[in-house]
């Protein structure tokens, strides 16, 4: 068509040189007219046959594209299955030969303190079964360790019980925090003692050693100072915490009574207030409240005059403590717990410099039954485990900062403002 055009044009130019140049102006006129509309029905021609085309050959194009897609799923789906295959990352555990590798359940473990012990234990190359029914635990506690060929994880309350085949028992299943455990006192009392039954029968059919997690609470507000094995207590047997208290103290009787009955092999471990990483942000102690509100610039929480004594050891020292009892053949309770003691307004003082920023320190209404004092003698494990603790207060505060302003920065995502349960 532009050849055609070309062609006319320079015709024109001949016929121009010759003729009358109106006339010649006209027939120009006309000829590129004409030109113009033959091009144009020419394209329109060419359009329609492609369109034509288009809708002839549509169902099998559809046909074409439902296959492609199909072959991109199912290539989709090949390359999740070989994702999957591609080994995950875990920690370094110890390879340890069939006779010294021990299958150990953690009732709680994917707790606060529950977890650092089932990463120990991991680490030391055994077969960990964790037992938890997540009302304080949370997966991402062991995540970590998901997957992993000695690693078990059972969403399980141990109020139901357990039938497994296992050496060893740590029975550390409970919540620990006084908000926690007062918020339902029966299901606390139901987890201590017919949980604690549980375990005991679990322990006494497959014969594994048990180790219980008994409390400093189990002294209550007490009348000796520091609290060695031999003291008794001092407990409200209808007080607000006697649900945790109580429930431990029985979790104990229960546990002699089975050594005397069924000869089960038996560890006790009174635990001192314990602090670290993995604490949950609304736990509700002081150290993740005080931590919390120094790092929000919100003022700190004394309950009562602050003249009331704790002695706070980090959670790597228990957890030494713990597996040392284990695996020693004492069997009468054992506190593990750091001595250096402060009294809470020292605490707040310490936390509030350690963090900096513009908390002030405010005294709120007392707690009912606050125990008043608190410090382990912790003769016993320093004579029977060779344990004692190696985390000073500042060093371990220090990683527990670090670990709660991850926190609070993953919180902040998702909301402006943290509610510390107090
Ligand atoms: O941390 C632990 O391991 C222990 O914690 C609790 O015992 P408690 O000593 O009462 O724990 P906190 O709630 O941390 O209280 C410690 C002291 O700080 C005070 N406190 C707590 C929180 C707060 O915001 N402000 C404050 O002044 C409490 O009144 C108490 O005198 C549990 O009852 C024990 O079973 C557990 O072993």
């Amino acid at each position: 068509m532009l050849d055609t055009g070309w062609f006319c044009f320079v015709e024109m130019v001949q016929i121009v040189s010759r003729s009358n140049t109106l006339v010649i102006l006209f027939v120009s006129f006309v000829i590129c007219a004409l030109l113009y509309l033959i091009n144009k029905a020419f394209w329109s021609l060419q359009n329609y046959n492609n369109y034509d085309y288009v809708m002839q050959r549509a169902p099998s194009l559809k046909k074409d594209l439902e296959d492609a897609e199909a072959r991109v799923a199912h290539l989709e789906q090949k390359v999740t299955v070989l994702e999957s295959q591609i080994p995950k990352k875990y920690p370094d555990v110890k390879f340890l030969n069939y006779k010294r590798k021990k299958k150990i359940l953690v009732t709680g473990g994917a707790g606060f303190v529950g977890s650092h012990l089932v990463d120990k234990l991991m680490l030391n190359g055994h077969e960990v079964v964790v037992a938890d029914n997540f009302f304080t635990g949370r997966k991402q506690n062991v995540e970590h360790w998901i997957g992993h060929q000695n690693f078990e994880l059972l969403h399980h309350d141990i109020v139901n019980p357990l039938y497994i085949e296992v050496d060893q028992i740590y029975h550390l299943a409970s919540p620990a925090s006084p908000p926690h455990y007062m918020e339902n006192p029966v299901k606390t009392l139901k987890t201590n003692t017919i949980g604690t039954i549980n375990m005991l029968g679990l322990a006494k059919r497959v014969n594994a050693t048990i180790l219980i997690a008994s409390t400093s609470e189990v002294y209550g507000d007490p009348e000796v100072h520091p609290q060695s094995e031999m003291y008794w207590g001092h407990v409200n047997p209808i007080g607000p915490r006697a649900c945790y208290d109580e429930g431990k103290r029985v979790a104990e009787t229960l546990t002699y009574s089975y050594v005397k009955m069924e000869h089960v092999q038996v560890r006790v471990a009174r635990i001192f207030n314990t602090y670290g990483p993995r604490m949950h942000m609304n736990d509700g102690r002081v150290v993740s409240n005080f931590i919390l509100q120094a790092l929000q610039g919100i003022d700190l929480t004394i309950y009562g005059s602050g003249g009331q004594t704790r002695s706070f050891q980090y959670v790597s020292d228990l957890v030494d403590g713990l597996a040392a009892l284990m695996e020693s053949n004492y069997t009468l309770p054992v506190n593990l717990g750091n001595p250096t003691e402060h009294t809470i307004e020292e605490f707040a003082t310490i936390i509030k410099q350690l963090v900096g920023g513009n908390s002030k320190i405010m005294h709120v209404a007392a707690v009912e039954d606050d125990p008043q004092k608190r410090k382990p003698d912790i003769t016993r494990a320093k004579q029977y485990l060779n344990w004692e603790p190696k985390v000073n207060l500042t060093k371990g505060l220090k990683k527990t900062v670090e670990y709660f302003k991850q926190e609070l920065k993953l919180f902040k995502s998702d909301t402006n403002k943290v509610d510390v349960e107090l």
